[in-house]
Formats: C-alpha cells, structure tokens, sequence
C-alpha cells in the first residue's frame, strides 16, 4: 500500500530526483535486446553515458562486440551476450546469469524485433508465424523472465518495450502490427499486474526512424517515407533512446501502461506503405 499523499511543497522540489542528471543511472544495471544496431544500440550508448552498466544482447556476436568496444572505449560499462528471443529457455538463462554476475537488471529496454515487408495477402504460414513469434512471443518472453527475477528478488523494475504506431494498422506490415498491438495490450495488462511488485511498464512506438534496420525496405518503399509525418523528415536512433530514459527514470515514476508515440506526428498526417504504395491508392 503507497504511503498517505502529502502536498508537495519548496523544500521537495528543491530536492526532487532530477532526470537525465549524468550519473543518473549509476549502479543500475540495463539490459537492451537488439543492442548491436540501430534503436538498440543507441539506447545502449544513452544509459552508458548516464552511468549504467549497460548490457546488449541479439543473435549476432559481431554487432554485438563492436558496440560494446566502442562504449567500453569511453570508460563507460558494457558487456554483451548472444540470445535471440525466440528461444524461452535461452531467456530463461539469460536472466539467470544476469543475476548471478551483475545481481540482475534494473531495466529492460525490450527493442530486438523486425519483420519483412508483405501484403498480408502473400504472407506464407511460416512468414507470418516468425513475425509473431519475434515480436510477440519473444518480447514477452523477455518480459516474463525480467518480471519473475523482479518479483522472485523482492526488487523493482522497469520494462519500455519498442512497439510500433498500429492505431491506423500498418499496410504492407499486418503482422508486424498484429504482434506489435499484442505487446502493446500485454503491456497494459501486466502494468495494473505487476504494479503490486513495483514493475513499470510502458511502450514506446517509434514512426519511421533511419536505423541500419531501414535496409529491410525497397528504395520505393524507402523513399516515401520521410513524407509519412508531417514534420516530413526521419526520426533518429537517439530520439528512441532519449524516450526510453525519460520513461525508465525518476520523470516517469507515475507512469505505466503507456505507449509514447514518437513519430514525428506521423499518427495525425501522413501515410505509410511498408511494402511501397499500391496503384489502385495513387
Ligand atoms: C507507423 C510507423 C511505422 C514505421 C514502420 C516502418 C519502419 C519499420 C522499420 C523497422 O522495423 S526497422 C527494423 C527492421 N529490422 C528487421 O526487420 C530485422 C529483423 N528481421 C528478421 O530478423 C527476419 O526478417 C524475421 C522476421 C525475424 C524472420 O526471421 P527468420 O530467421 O525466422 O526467417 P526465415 O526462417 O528466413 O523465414 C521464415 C519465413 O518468413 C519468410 N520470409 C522471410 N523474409 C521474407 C521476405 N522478405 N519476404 C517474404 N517472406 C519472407 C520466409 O520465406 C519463411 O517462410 P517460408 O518460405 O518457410 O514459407
Ligand atoms: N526503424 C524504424 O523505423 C522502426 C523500428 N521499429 C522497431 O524498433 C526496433 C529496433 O529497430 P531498428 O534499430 O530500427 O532496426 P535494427 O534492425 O537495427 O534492430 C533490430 C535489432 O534486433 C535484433 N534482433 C532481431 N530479431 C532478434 C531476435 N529474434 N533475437 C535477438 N535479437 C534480435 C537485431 O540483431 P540480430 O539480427 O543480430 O539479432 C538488431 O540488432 C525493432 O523492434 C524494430 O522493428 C519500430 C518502428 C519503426
């Protein structure tokens, strides 16, 4: 049970935990799957430069010990481990050792994820299966095991999953958006579950952001979308990863079971073809 409310006053804002302060995340332990690129790797790069003990995971090693390098090359803290998020023993382990070597993490920034682009209408059983079950299945996968070694440990936690904008589906992507609206749902779910144990858990929903990961789409495609949102440009890897701060620190301690949109109004104006624009729409 929360203690009595008390009205806040000078002395406590003259004092209040002040976010984005640079050693802000020092002795946290942060793990960020797909940390080798993109989204993840700058997410990684933010919390080691604010002190945390950072540590990226995803299924190919080099991409994986180049970003750890480049950080440790700064006296700031990484490490890495090889897991793809699909396999729920390989998690399972994961977090184990994760808690016998750093006492387990603080944070999750649950981003490793993707899909291909398709008309829905063309997506094979296997296609459309391995979209689900990277984006749905393995995030909660990740969830669930940073969940159980919270509740388990009688610490608390902070999970921001990347999702996706799916208000308005996302044509060319039906899978992707199906899975990413799963997690998105799981998300508000577990927030009034595990709010008992002091596990946060948001979203963010990044619009079109130029990461290594843009290589998936046709020029076509590609090209188009920098006119999806009116702000008619890219986001970048960082705005992520300045959302997944402001979500996992002291500024959003009153938050979960959000999804914070950050794509460049892209939900408001626009339209976006994941897989180019048919004729029949131009
Ligand atoms: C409103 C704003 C939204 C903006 C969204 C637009 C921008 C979005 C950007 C991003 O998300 S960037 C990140 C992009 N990065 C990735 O997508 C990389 C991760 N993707 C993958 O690793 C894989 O594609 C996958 C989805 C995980 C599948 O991997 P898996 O190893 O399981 O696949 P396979 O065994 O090779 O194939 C399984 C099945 O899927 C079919 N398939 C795979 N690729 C394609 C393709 N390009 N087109 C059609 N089908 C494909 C494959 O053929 C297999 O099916 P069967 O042939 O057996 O029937
Ligand atoms: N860029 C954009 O415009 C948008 C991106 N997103 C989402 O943001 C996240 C990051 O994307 P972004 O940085 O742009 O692209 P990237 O392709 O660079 O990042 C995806 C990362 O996830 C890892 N990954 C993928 N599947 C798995 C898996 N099964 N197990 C472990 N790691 C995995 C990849 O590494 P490896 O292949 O080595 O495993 C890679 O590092 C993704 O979930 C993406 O779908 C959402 C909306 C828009």
């Amino acid at each position: 049970m929360a203690d009595s409310p008390r009205v806040m006053g000078d002395a406590d804002f003259a004092r209040a935990p002040l976010p984005f302060s640079a050693t802000g995340f020092a002795g946290k332990t942060v793990l960020v799957s797909g940390g080798g690129s993109g989204i993840g790797k700058a997410t990684a790069w933010l919390f080691a430069r604010l002190g945390a003990q950072v540590i990226v995971t995803g299924r190919t090693e080099e991409k994986l010990v180049t970003t750890v390098e480049a950080i440790r090359a700064q006296g700031l803290l990484a490490d890495y481990r090889v897991q793809d998020i699909r396999d729920y023993d390989g998690v399972a382990t994961l977090f184990a050792e994760l808690y016998g070597e750093y006492g387990g993490v603080d944070v999750l920034i649950n981003n490793a994820g993707g899909q291909f682009p398709q008309p829905a209408i063309d997506f094979s059983k296997n296609g459309f299966d391995a979209v689900v079950a990277n984006n749905l299945n393995g995030s909660w996968y990740m969830m669930q095991h940073a969940a159980l070694q919270w509740r388990d440990s009688a610490k608390a936690g902070c999970i921001v999953n990347i999702v996706a904008v799916v208000p308005r589906g996302m044509a060319g992507g039906a899978h992707t958006c199906a899975a990413r609206a799963g997690v998105i749902h799981l998300s508000k779910t577990v927030a009034v579950e595990w709010a008992e144990y002091g596990i946060r858990v948001n979203c963010v929903a990044p619009g079109v952001i130029f990461s290594e990961g843009m290589g998936v789409y046709s020029e076509e495609a590609r090209s188009a979308f920098d006119q999806s949102n009116p702000m008619r440009r890219f986001g970048t890897p960082w705005d992520i990863a300045q959302s997944c701060v402001f979500l996992s620190d002291s500024s959003a301690r009153f938050i979960t079971g959000e999804v914070l949109t950050v794509d460049g109004g892209g939900q408001l104006w626009g339209d976006l073809w994941m897989a180019g624009k048919p004729d029949y729409f131009k």
